[in-house]
Parts: C-alpha cells; sequence; structure tokens
C-alpha cells in the first residue's frame, strides 16, 4: 500500500448534522478523490431514523452542493452506512461494535478505528466512556478521538472532559480540534518564521512594536443561539482560534519539526502569558454586543433579538485584548487580538508591526513614512505582503510606501487542501502537530478563566455597544490608543493577485 493512502474505519457520531454535511463528508470526497483513503468505510451516527440509501444520498447532496462538479458520488457514497442510536443508551453500543467489527473484516480495514464526535459537547466524555466499556476500542489497528470544540466551558469542565476521554484513549490518541491549525496560512506562520533569514533575525522585541490578530465575521449568531449564549466571543474564539494563532507567533523556534516539539514551543507561550488577574481585566481586555445596523446594504437585528437569546443577554459577541507574553524575546511587545461577529468585514489577518528605525532621514512632514509591516493574510484570500518605503519615482530624495506581495492563489493553491480535509487526512496519518495537546488547553483556559469570571461578576452596562457592519466598540481602539497604536486597517490590505 503507498503510505501516502490511509485505511481505517471512520465512525462519526452526529452525522445528520451540520458540520458533517457542511464540513466533514466533502473533506472525506476529497481526500478520496486523490487516493488519500485507500481502504475505509465510515458508520454514521444520528438519534433521527434513516436507511443507509437516505444516508447515502445525503452525503450525495451535502458533496455536491460543496464541490460543484463533483464525479463518483454514487461510489463514495457506498462507502457510508447509517446507525440510529441515541449516545445515551447505553445498550446500543453493542450493535454499534457488531457493525464495525463486520466493516472492519469485510474491507480490510486493519483494525485502525477513527471516532470523529460532531456532536455537543455535553455528550463527549459518556461516548468516550461507552466506547471503551462497550468493546469498541478493542481493536488490532490504531484507535484514535477527534473532538470537536469546545473542549470544556472553563477549566474545571475541561478537566473532567479530559479524565473522561483519557479512561479511554491516551493523550497520543487524542485530535482535539482547533480549525484555524488548518488553515494553509496559520500553518504557513511556522514557515514564514523559520525558513527566511530576514524574519527570524528581527522577530523579537528589539525590531517589532507590536503584532496585531483580527478575525472579524460578518455573520451574526445565526442558528447557534442556545450555544453561543452559554459561550460568547471570549471561549467560541478567544481562548482557541486567537490564543493559538498568539501561540505560533511567539513560540521559538522547535529543534525538529515534529508535533510534540513544536507543541512544547507553544506551551511555553501560553505559560508566558501574563495572567490578566480580576481586577486588571479592564485595562487589557474589552468586551462588545452588536446592536443592529447595516452590512453589506442589509439591515440585521441586534443580538438581543436573535433567536434563542435572551433579549437582556450579557453575552459579548466582539472581544479585543492586549496579551503580553513575558519572556525573554517578548517582553514589552503587546499581542492585540480582536474578534467579533457581525464586524464590517469577513476576514482573519496577522499584522506584525517593525519598530522605526533610530533616525529616519526621510522623515519630514510634508511626506508619508509609514513602519515596515508584514501582514499575514489567512482568509478569505490567503498570502503575504511587506510593506516597505521606497524612492519615489522622479527627480527627487521622497519615499514613499510600497508592497511586495505574495497571493496564494497560484496554481499550488489548487490542491491546497481545506482546513478539516487536512485535520482528517492529518488524523487518519497520525500526525498530531495541528491538533491541540491537553497542556495547551489548560493553559488557555487558565488564562480565559479570569477574563470570564470578572465579565460574569460586573455585567456590562452598555451593551449593544457597537453596530452591526463597524469594526467594533470605540473601548477597542482606545485599548491601542492608550499605549501609542491603532488598528491597521485591515480591509485596506490586500494581496495582489498577478
Ligand atoms: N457546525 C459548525 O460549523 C461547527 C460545529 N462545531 C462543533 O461540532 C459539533 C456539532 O455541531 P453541529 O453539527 O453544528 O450540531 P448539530 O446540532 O447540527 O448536529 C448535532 C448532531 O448530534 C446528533 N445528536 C444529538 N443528540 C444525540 C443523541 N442523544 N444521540 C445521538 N445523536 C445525537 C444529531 O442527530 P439527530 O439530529 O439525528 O438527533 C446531529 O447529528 C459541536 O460540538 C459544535 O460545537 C465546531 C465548529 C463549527
Ligand atoms: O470555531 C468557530 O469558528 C467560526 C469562524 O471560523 P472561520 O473559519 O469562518 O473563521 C465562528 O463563526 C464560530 O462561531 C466558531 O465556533
Amino acid at each position: 500500500m503507498n503510505h501516502n493512502q490511509q485505511s481505517a474505519l471512520i465512525m462519526i457520531f452526529g452525522a445528520t448534522g451540520d458540520l458533517a454535511n457542511r464540513k466533514l463528508f466533502p473533506s472525506l470526497y476529497r481526500l478520496y478523490k486523490k487516493g488519500r483513503l485507500s481502504q475505509f468505510a465510515v458508520v454514521g451516527v444520528g438519534r433521527r431514523t434513516l436507511t443507509n440509501e437516505q444516508f447515502q444520498q445525503n452525503v450525495v447532496n451535502s458533496v455536491a452542493e460543496a464541490i460543484p462538479n463533483s464525479s463518483d458520488l454514487e461510489t463514495f457514497a457506498s462507502y457510508f452506512c447509517y446507525h440510529s442510536h441515541d449516545v445515551t443508551d447505553s445498550s446500543s453500543y453493542l450493535t454499534l461494535k457488531n457493525i464495525a467489527d463486520d466493516l472492519d473484516e469485510k474491507h480490510n480495514l486493519g483494525g485502525n478505528r477513527v471516532f470523529y464526535l460532531a456532536m455537543a459537547p455535553e455528550f463527549f466524555g459518556p461516548i468516550a466512556i461507552h466506547l471503551k466499556e462497550d468493546g469498541l476500542t478493542d481493536v488490532t489497528g490504531f484507535k484514535r478521538l477527534i473532538i470537536e470544540k469546545p473542549f470544556g466551558h472553563d477549566l474545571k469542565s475541561a478537566q473532567e472532559l479530559n479524565n473522561q476521554i483519557r479512561t479511554a484513549f491516551s493523550e497520543d490518541e487524542v485530535y482535539r480540534i482547533d480549525h484555524y491549525l488548518g488553515k494553509a496560512m496559520v500553518q504557513n506562520i511556522e514557515t514564514i518564521r523559520f525558513s527566511n533569514a530576514i524574519f527570524e533575525n528581527l522577530w523579537n522585541n528589539r525590531y517589532i512594536s507590536n503584532i496585531q490578530v483580527t478575525s472579524s465575521e460578518i455573520l451574526g449568531v445565526e442558528e447557534r443561539g442556545r450555544y453561543y449564549e452559554t459561550s460568547g466571543a471570549l471561549r467560541d474564539m478567544v481562548q482557541n482560534h486567537m490564543l493559538q494563532m498568539v501561540a505560533l507567533l511567539a513560540m521559538e523556534p522547535p529543534i525538529r519539526l515534529t508535533p510534540d516539539e513544536i507543541r512544547s514551543e507553544k506551551v511555553k507561550v501560553f505559560r508566558a502569558m501574563r495572567p490578566v488577574e480580576i481586577d486588571e481585566v479592564n485595562e487589557y481586555f474589552v468586551r462588545g454586543q452588536y446592536g443592529k445596523g447595516s452590512i453589506e446594504d442589509i439591515e440585521v437585528p441586534e443580538y438581543r433579538s436573535e433567536q434563542m437569546v435572551d433579549p437582556n443577554s450579557n453575552t459579548e459577541t466582539f472581544v479585543a485584548g492586549k496579551v503580553m507574553i513575558d519572556s525573554f524575546r517578548w517582553a514589552g511587545v503587546p499581542f492585540y487580538i480582536r474578534t467579533g461577529k457581525r464586524l464590517e468585514t469577513k476576514s482573519t489577518k496577522i499584522v506584525v508591526q517593525f519598530k522605526d528605525i533610530p533616525m529616519n532621514l526621510y522623515d519630514r512632514p510634508d511626506q508619508e513614512i509609514t513602519p515596515n509591516l508584514l501582514v499575514i493574510h489567512i482568509q478569505p484570500e490567503e498570502g503575504i505582503t511587506l510593506h516597505l518605503n521606497a524612492k519615489k519615482a522622479g527627480q527627487n530624495m521622497e519615499a514613499t510606501p510600497i508592497k511586495l506581495s505574495y497571493a496564494n492563489t497560484g496554481i499550488a493553491s489548487i490542491n491546497t487542501p481545506e482546513a478539516y480535509e487536512k485535520l482528517i487526512d492529518d488524523s487518519i496519518k497520525g500526525d498530531a502537530t495541528n491538533f491541540t495537546h491537553w497542556d495547551e488547553v489548560a493553559l488557555s483556559w487558565s488564562y480565559v478563566d479570569k477574563i470570564s469570571q470578572a465579565w460574569e461578576k460586573t455585567p456590562a452596562t452598555n451593551y449593544p455597544n457597537y453596530a452591526s457592519g463597524t469594526m467594533g466598540p470605540k473601548e477597542a481602539d482606545e485599548l491601542l490608543e492608550k499605549d501609542g497604536f491603532f488598528w491597521w486597517p485591515i480591509n485596506q490590505f490586500e494581496v495582489d493577485v498577478c
């Protein structure tokens, strides 16, 4: 067998849900078409009653919708079967085991099993325990557990969940999804840093003045009000995606590009994050909640009028913060993070602002000198721009801002896997680099727990405090202004596509 091909039984809990239909089936299809899945079978699990044929048709429909012009859909779907099973019903796991054993034998899957928990988090622990107790994890090959977010609600619940999972799976068998780690340009952070002499030498507090990480969304809370009310932007985005990006930006070069070495460097960053004590939260963090407004000429309602949302909700839909990393490399350099729903633009970008040079001969009142910036465009466009100053054309000695641009839209990007595709492929291969280790999860929860505790103690009195279609509350601007900085206008940074 080609070592790029994988064989495994993939069991998806929550196979009738949104994530499975929108992300997992299309990702499995792409892997199948690329020949990355050689021998495989998928068992879908959900509560509703479906025949295998109906389930296979769902798979066909979801792939066709996600991937126009897809082919071989019926053959692909024939690898799927469905089992209606309430995961809270202990008696039904034995049937599931028999189905898994039969498929293993029929498709010669080598006893390899991947359990994907695409369900509400309260089920994660009980499912893991049942998988062990009812023998589904007694396999001759590998067994792996892929777990969706959120991994807990705070440190205490995350610890309880981890203990439950660890009764059935060892740490190296647990793949905690953070889909940002599957994004091509997030993975590029390491490559940009560690394969370019010009950056790594400057990547410290002597040359960098601040780093800004923004992940803004146009969408509101949609149909997820019930979940979001218990989460808010802090738990939904900051505890995981935003802090993971900070860790990749701030970590020391690992001695090797292995999962253990990379994770161990990231863990050191989390340990070096300056804790924000409850009485300091207002100094470092800002929260917001969207009011009504207009986005792309469409009027949208305020958060408090959304489905399943308390009309007096205190849930934040926006967070901006200043993360300080007390390490030799980063002392004194603020990492500003900002994320929110119903903002002006859908964009994730990292702006690295370099310090001004000690004396700039071109710094005159009549001309514009901008600091050097490295912008990493994560989505929707992918690329890198480096903002420099160069001589203005003509007979003068004036400088003007210019930009070197790389867009990840060429031939290479046609084969760039989507985040979920990459992560599923990695988990079947057994590469845990782009999944979060328990130590990272625990440390990031302990960082955000103090912030959420402070916010729960003092509910916001000014919600809604930003209009939909803006870039958040004015306090987010003030957070940087008091340090002498401002948010770079990310919607004006573009990668030039040739
Ligand atoms: N959707 C998304 O874009 C994202 C989702 N996630 C995470 O993925 C997970 C799933 O989310 P999503 O797909 O949106 O959720 P959905 O509500 O769309 O789907 C839930 C799934 O769980 C099944 N289910 C619920 N209760 C039971 C039960 N007692 N026994 C068996 N099956 C049950 C449902 O089956 P049935 O309806 O047949 O009962 C359905 O298949 C969550 O943890 C979420 O946080 C993470 C990032 C993005
Ligand atoms: O994990 C989540 O991420 C999405 C944003 O993901 P993106 O890839 O579109 O940037 C966010 O909408 C959602 O609330 C959150 O749970």
